[in-house]
């Protein structure tokens, strides 16, 4: 049982940002008030004397709902050297989030039920972050034909996406989501066509062409979000946009919107810290897709952001080892390692300078993804899951492979400083990570 005082609690969810104590027993948040005396506290922590209780001083410090990431890729079966379950979802607590969502594009891929149960039975048996897992939409990715829905969805996953691959036939993608629709999941779209895509490493621009890089031109992202959203709304299925980074992909999921459809969408916070013309050719863990987007791009997706069109942030945690990011920028693969880094990224880019709200942060970090995908999470209400993360906004920390859970360290902040730390993560009421060591 755990008794965290005088801490800035933020839960949009509840209305509350200000000074609180809080009360966990028996893995559930029992008590939020603005001061409870002992005498209370041990009554209803049911506590025969004061030391049977973990004391935690917040003074200065803010506790956070468990972060919500809905987009990792956790590469186990198959390339367990990037990442694996275990590891991921270790790396997933040491940066406060409490909740993620495996990717299917494994090997095997993740398109039939024994499989998917096998994820889910790896992320409990790791006993450490809350891992759900995405199914495919097709059958070994290949946008050929639907995996088996229903089956899937009774063997516990919470989604369908052929990430790391867009589904290039208009008819598969409409199938998709009428099927998924009578699953009452969303379909998870990774949007790129290979026509306009294929061969490129970075985005269309001056960079690409001072690099001498094929550029990946915006609208192999566009074309195929505005596709998805007129398919939504000819089958009023659920549909989820992962990695949005162009403008004309937020156009059009605020048209749809508008229109009423079911839509939301995420952005990869390294598609609002840096830009195409961050990329060196020295360093490949800039390498992502999508690129990384021009100026005027990322403005768009901030607009986004504010307006409420872009519903959330997901890291799209993307391992890969030191060889295959050591080669060649053109030849090695895209992905940036994000667990570890990405809300101390966020927090020093944009919420110590006042850019976003921490409110507003934790409403795109944790209530809203966990709202969409069904999870209980995303709130400390009483009688809710004490998944819970206590942030020290002044604590800095040099990013060291040496210290790092994941077994990938493909980050841009490799050797630096960031400052904004997550210091203790509790996953229902128990401690997974006490001084930035996971236990
Ligand atoms: N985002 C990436 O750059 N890479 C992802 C695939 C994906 O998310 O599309 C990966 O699996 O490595
Ligand atoms: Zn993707
Ligand atoms: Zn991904």
């Amino acid at each position: 049982m755990w008794w965290i005082k005088n801490v800035h609690l933020v839960d949009p969810a509840q209305g509350i940002s200000g000074i609180r104590d809080i009360l966990v027993k028996d893995g559930l948040v029992r008590e939020v008030s603005e001061d409870i005396p002992a005498n209370r506290a041990q009554e209803i922590l049911g506590a025969d004397s004061p030391e049977e209780i973990g004391l935690v001083d917040g003074q200065g410090k803010y506790l956070f709902p468990g972060l919500v990431d809905v987009h990792v890729h956790l590469r186990e079966p198959g390339f367990e050297d990037k990442e694996d379950i275990a590891s991921g979802s270790r790396a997933a607590v040491r940066g406060g989030f409490t909740s993620i969502m495996a990717m299917a594009n494994t090997s095997p891929v993740v398109d039939h039920r024994a499989l998917a149960e096998f994820v889910l039975r790896q992320g409990q048996r790791a006993g450490k972050a809350r891992v759900y897992t995405a199914a495919a939409v097709t059958k070994g990715l290949r946008g050929e034909e639907l995996v088996e829905m229903m089956d899937l969805k009774e063997g516990g996953v919470s989604a369908f996406s052929d990430d790391g691959k867009g589904i290039q036939s208009a008819e598969m993608m409409r199938l998709a989501l009428e099927y998924a629709k009578l699953t009452g999941l969303p379909v998870v779209a990774h949007c790129e066509d290979e026509s306009l895509a294929a061969g490129g490493a970075i985005r269309k621009s001056e960079t690409s062409a001072r690099l001498g890089f094929k550029g990946i031109p915006a609208g192999s992202e566009s074309v195929m979000v505005v596709r998805d959203v007129i398919l939504a709304g000819e089958t009023g299925g659920k549909l989820h946009i992962a990695h949005v980074s162009t403008k004309e992909s937020v156009e059009a999921i605020r048209t749809g919107k508008a229109r009423g459809l079911d839509i939301t969408a995420e952005v990869n916070p390294y598609h609002l810290i840096f830009t195409c013309e961050d990329v060196t050719l020295t360093d490949t863990s800039y390498k992502v897709n999508p690129p990384l987007p021009s100026k005027e791009d990322q403005e768009a997706l901030w607009q986004g952001i504010l307006d409420g069109t872009i519903d959330m942030l997901a890291t799209d945690h993307a391992p890969h080892t030191r060889e295959e990011k050591a080669r060649p920028f053109g030849e090695a693969p895209f992905g940036i390692n994000g667990l570890e880094t990405a809300l101390a990224a966020v927090w020093q880019a944009f919420v110590a300078k006042g850019i976003l709200s921490v409110e507003k942060l934790i409403e795109l970090w944790s209530l809203n993804p966990a709202r969409r995908f069904g999870w209980e999470a995303g709130t400390l209400k009483p009688g809710h899951p004490a998944d819970m993360v206590l942030f020290d906004p002044e604590r800095r920390e040099v990013i060291d492979p040496a210290g790092m859970e994941s077994r990938s360290v493909n980050t841009p902040y490799l050797g630096r400083e960031m400052r904004g730390l997550p210091e203790m993560t509790w996953v229902a009421g128990k401690l997974v990570m006490k001084d930035r060591r996971v236990i």
